[in-house]
């Protein structure tokens, strides 16, 4: 194959119909990500990056189909990009057998932090426990010490909210109850009202958001005296749609929501810094937008594919593979070796380029990049509280730094946060 090109596979998931398929936006993020790369003359001096790639519908059978057609047939590829969870499960426990590093742009499942199971695999999409830290300096913020979970019965929420269970205790909040539920959530919330549950963290797809909602409604667990988090990645408007799959009103809809918190990983970057591939978040959203138009999107017309939102991480994943290969390719000519010489059973190649990727540091266009020892993305997570019917950012936290930068714009119905339990009045 010619010796100026470096190959990289691609496991996208984007025509299935079930789970995830962020890669109808993500994939033509990673190409616009692969044209910036080549174009830099300071990133893989005299060679061409190429990504080979395939559509996984989201499927692990299909995503090791793929992957195996990817590395049983030439040209031998250097690292593997995926996409959904439970296809980077499957990537990311085989492909140390190919000394293959991964890194996943779309992957939000807690177990994929587990080095020993998946020892060569990275994501630069946050794992979902990034939003427990901010739900818990939430719970400080206000007071609260007593709450509850509510959650649908999904491997990503289950271990979500085991994370979420130790992160309060280790703050000394106190777990009410954990209440869990496969697609009725009917009685999980009718026992929330049992125990009087004031503060409640919900964990569920968005499907189930709308039938918890509706019967947050018929409970009366809403208003001055509750508060709900929610995930914040669900689309705007989500509670007012799809009416038929309960039996509440829009307008019961909207006075049960009224007031909740959410909580989500920052993706896009915010400020209009210059990223360290010469380009502006801004500016990559205009040319992802041109790119989607001209793959017949009505982006205009506000119809977007799925993984819009998460494009920006499949562009800085792409980023992060070149840099790592830059930074592999000079270590290696310094020990009179060549990227050439990697194969699937060349270890020191891979742990070159482990190293190199476990080093990530750069201001990207899903903001700064970089990687905890668990291969996870460091992220910020912003705060947003539904008001007047629309969603207004109230905050941004960073785990790391433990930093909540606050805007003070929260509202609650009864002019002051809900108490998480009831105040006997001897106890004044
Ligand atoms: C925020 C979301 C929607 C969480 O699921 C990710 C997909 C997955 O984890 O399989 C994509 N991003």
């Amino acid at each position: 194959d010619d010796e100026r090109v470096l190959h990289i596979g691609g496991i996208f998931p984007i025509n299935g119909t079930s789970g995830w398929q962020g890669g109808q936006a993500c994939q033509p993020a990673a190409m616009l990500a692969l044209a910036d790369v080549n174009k830099n003359p300071d990133l893989l001096r005299g060679y061409r990056l190429n990504l080979v790639w395939n559509d996984s519908l989201c499927d692990p059978g299909l995503g090791a189909a793929v992957m195996y057609d990817l590395l049983y047939n030439a040209p031998k590829k250097l690292m593997l990009l995926g996409g959904c969870s439970i296809v980077s499960t499957t990537i990311g426990e085989a492909a140390r057998m190919w000394n293959l590093i991964v890194v996943s742009f779309g992957s939000s499942s807690p177990a994929l932090s587990d080095r020993k199971r998946f020892p060569t695999f990275f994501r630069t999409h946050p794992s979902a426990t990034v939003h427990n830290p901010t739900r818990v300096e939430l719970m400080k913020k206000f007071g609260w010490s007593r709450v509850a979970i509510l959650q649908q019965t999904e491997e990503v929420f289950i271990s979500t909210s085991e994370d979420l269970e130790q992160k309060c205790k280790d703050e000394g909040i106190e777990i009410l109850t954990r209440q869990n539920f496969l697609s009725d959530p009917s009685e999980a919330v009718k026992n929330l009202k049992r125990q009087d549950a004031r503060i409640v963290v919900g964990l569920f797809y968005v499907n189930q958001a709308r039938r918890v909602l509706c019967e947050i409604y018929k409970n009366e667990l809403y208003g001055k005296n509750h508060i709900w988090f929610f995930i914040g990645w669900y689309e705007n408007g989500w509670h007012e749609r799809n009416l038929e799959s309960h039996n509440c009103t829009k307008e019961q809809m909207r006075k049960a929501a009224a007031g909740h918190l959410t909580t989500e990983a920052m993706m896009w970057n915010q400020d209009d810094v210059m990223t360290a591939s010469g380009i502006t978040a801004k500016q990559f959203k205009r040319r992802l937008d041109m790119d989607l138009i001209n793959r017949g999107y009505d982006i205009l017309g506000d119809e977007y594919p799925e993984g819009y939102q998460e494009a920006p991480l499949a562009y800085d994943a792409i980023w992060s593979m070149a840099v790592a290969l830059n930074v592999t390719m000079e270590k290696l000519s310094e020990k009179n070796q060549s990227i050439h010489s990697f194969t699937y059973s060349n270890k020191e190649i891979a742990d070159e380029i482990y190293n190199a990727m476990n080093a990530t540091s750069f201001m990207g266009v899903s903001g700064r990049v970089a990687f905890g020892q668990d291969g996870s993305r460091i992220a910020w997570t912003k705060i947003e509280q539904l008001i007047d019917n629309t969603y207004e950012v109230i905050g941004y936290y960073d785990g790391q730094t433990k930093n909540l930068s606050w805007r003070g714009k929260e509202q609650w119905v009864g002019g002051k946060p809900p108490q998480d339990r009831t105040i006997i009045r001897s106890e004044l």
